[in-house]
């Protein structure tokens, strides 16, 4: 576990307390938590917000959660390096970003009935780093002028949309692409075209597309009619912040980061600095981010407990929102902690 900044501290001791309580109640080995320095305080001690030793022990692990980082906010020269979650994601490869939306029964929700996937592309476009893709990234030739040249290559666009598809067939067999191929015709375009072929691989899973402007309002007026949906690093950045929010609150938003041999649970939102500290952040997105895990892990070790412990967790974070207790985001008053708690309390129920 890597607790981040802001509410990090907050949220992933949360979901750590929910996952012991689902590994048991499932009978699941219990996991051995092992605490690595990342973020503001890793500069403190190491000098580095993604020391190299934390990226060495990881090395060694298939699953972990991690919680957000306030790059942002970092003195320089941190601040201009690539932020932490970006340096991991890099390291290991974790190309497919899946960022569940799903609304709650009996909460209120912008669109009631929401229960979409984003599968954000999670290495090209515009976040694409210059070490990785020569020429890439940003830079200034001169004080004046600053310059961003992204990247879409087709294996990178292939890989996540056979991801994509694969998740549609286990779900209701749509998929939606979202691009903006009337303007950035090359790199999006590319994206769409790619991923159009990919689809005739899947005659069993309908598709479509959209601009990403006009996909904010498609989300907005009828986010429950989406099922999948498929798009570029920048665009599924923003659309899954807009998608969280639509179902709930981006509080709620969870999301893996993941290749074929590991996966990172990382909420959608970012460390929140203005609500840090308050026991009053929604620890919801961090605690779906680590069922997310165990249902990776436990589809990767073919252990069904593992899926259980998932089940269970969604399960109780289900039963105890509708049960009325909340966070404040969501209109209860209930803390980031005792939120937790109740959901441990009800996934041993
Ligand atoms: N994965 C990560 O580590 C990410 C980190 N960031 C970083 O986070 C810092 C703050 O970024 P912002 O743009 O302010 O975005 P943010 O996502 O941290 O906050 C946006 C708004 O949503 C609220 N919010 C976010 N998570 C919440 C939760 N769990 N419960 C209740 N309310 C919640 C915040 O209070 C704020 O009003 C920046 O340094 C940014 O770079 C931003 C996005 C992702
Ligand atoms: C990690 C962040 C700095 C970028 C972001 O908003 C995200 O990838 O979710």
């Amino acid at each position: 576990m890597l607790e981040g900044d802001g509410i990090g501290p907050e949220i992933v001791p949360a979901s750590v307390l929910v996952v012991d309580a689902a590994l048991a109640a499932a009978g699941a080995p219990p996991a051995e938590w092992v605490e690595l320095p990342l973020g503001a305080s890793a500069i403190g001690t190491h000098g580095d917000a993604l020391p190299a030793s934390t990226l060495a022990a990881l090395e060694g692990l298939d699953g972990w959660l991690l919680g957000p980082h306030d790059s942002a906010a970092y003195p320089e020269p941190h601040r201009s390096k690539l932020n932490p979650s970006g340096g991991i994601r890099k390291h290991f490869d974790l190309f497919a970003n899946i960022r569940p939306a799903k609304s709650f029964d009996g909460a209120d929700a912008v669109v009631p009935g929401t229960d979409l996937v984003i599968v954000r592309e999670n290495t090209q476009g515009f976040y694409a780093d210059r070490s990785t893709y020569k020429g890439t990234g940003e830079f200034m030739p001169t004080p004046d002028v600053a310059i961003a040249m992204g990247i879409v290559t087709r294996p990178a666009v292939e890989r996540i949309a056979v991801e994509a598809f694969e998740l549609a067939s286990r779900r209701r067999g749509r998929v939606t692409i979202v691009h903006k191929a009337n303007v950035l015709k090359l790199t999006t375009g590319l994206f769409r075209d790619v991923c159009r072929e990919v689809a005739a691989r899947y005659p069993q899973v309908s598709v479509d597309d959209f601009h990403i402007d006009a996909m904010t309002v498609h989300l907005v007026r009828r986010a429950d009619a989406f099922d999948v949906i498929v798009t570029e690093n920048m665009f599924g950045d923003i659309l899954s912040d807009l998608a969280g929010e639509i179902a709930g609150s981006l509080g709620i938003a969870p999301s893996i980061n993941a290749s074929h041999e590991r996966a990172m649970a990382q909420a959608a939102h970012g460390s929140a600095p203005d609500i840090a500290g308050q026991d009053v952040a929604n620890p919801i997105a961090m605690i779906l981010s680590s069922a997310m895990l165990l249902d990776w892990l436990g589809a990767r070790h073919q252990d069904p407990a593992l899926a259980r412990a998932a089940t269970l967790i969604e399960t109780a974070v289900a039963g105890t929102v509708r049960g009325g207790v909340r966070t404040r985001d969501m209109g209860g008053t209930a803390g980031t902690r005792a939120f937790a708690e109740a959901v441990a309390a009800g996934v041993k129920r």
